[in-house]
């Protein structure tokens, strides 16, 4: 069953001073089934973070729908968690007042909201490190807090901008494997967006590729392969040659 449906969807943004109008999104169609992990490339500009930003409610569509379990996107929900590329903490907060802070705004009783922050903690292996501030926490433990808070206040959608882009290659490696230990327990959809075709090949259940002017989908690809995957064997390789040449193609139409 589809949890998120997107159907005809176009974003028009007004012109701006030194520049027309942008159409960022043009006629996209996609769902995105209940516990699938869907990855997003495309060059830049082609307009996966106005995508994003609609399936999140914190921009309108100029035309079209985004439904969320076949309701209309009507602004932010903690049904939909979103992590950016920095996590997005209180600095003056420890990890666990981090996760919690949603679970304040929902008026939980404190014993039940320290519990689920520590369970969610746990979850993404930072029991340990509830009580730090997140200065004292590297980028993948911050992102980790990041994802415990969006779990603990009760995402069933995911939406990751480029979550991982800011981490150095071995980090990068380790949050994949942590991100795939929390799909394996929560089954948790997720829609994320990547410049790197190697993440959204070691991730998704479903690859999107979309080209710029008009931001559109131009195709996607379905990676059927097993986890965990083996990034240097033969057909994870074929699955990035075929998705480069893909983005290549557009990138040279656009050029021309
Ligand atoms: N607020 C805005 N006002 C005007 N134009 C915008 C605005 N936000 C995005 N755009 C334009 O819309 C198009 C799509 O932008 P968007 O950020 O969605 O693409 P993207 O694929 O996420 O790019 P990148 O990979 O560089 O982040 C671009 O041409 C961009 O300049």
């Amino acid at each position: 069953m589809s949890i998120v449906d997107v159907r005809q969807l176009s974003k028009r943004y007004p012109a701006r001073a030194g520049h027309g109008p942008v159409l960022a999104l043009d006629g996209v169609e996609l769902s995105v089934e209940e516990g699938e992990i869907v990855c997003i490339v495309g060059p830049s500009g082609c307009g996966k973070t106005s995508l994003l930003n609609i399936l999140a409610g914190f921009e309108d569509a100029t035309s079209g729908a985004a439904l969320f379990k076949g309701a209309p996107i009507q602004g932010p929900s903690p049904d939909r968690g979103v992590v950016f590329q920095e996590a997005a903490l209180f600095p003056w907060l420890s990890a666990r007042r981090n996760v919690e802070f949603g679970l304040v705004e929902k008026r939980m009783p404190k014993a039940e909201r320290h519990s689920t922050s520590l369970e969610y903690l746990r979850l993404v292996g930072l029991e340990a490190a509830a009580d730090r501030l997140p200065a004292a926490l590297s980028g993948g433990m911050r992102q980790r807090v990041a994802l415990a808070r969006s779990l603990a206040n009760g995402a069933t959608v995911l939406l990751l901008d480029e979550p991982f882009a800011a981490l150095d290659a071995q980090t990068k490696a380790q949050m994949h494997g942590e991100l795939l230990r929390i799909w394996e327990t929560m089954r948790t959809t997720m829609v994320l967006i990547t410049h790197s075709i190697d993440e959204a090949v070691a991730l998704a259940d479903r690859v999107v590729v979309m080209a710029p002017n008009p931001g559109r989908i131009v195709t996607q690809f379905r990676i059927d392969l097993d986890r965990p995957r083996d990034d240097t064997s033969h057909p994870f390789n074929e699955y990035k040659r075929e998705i480069r040449q893909v983005i290549n193609d557009c990138t040279r139409s656009v050029a021309s």
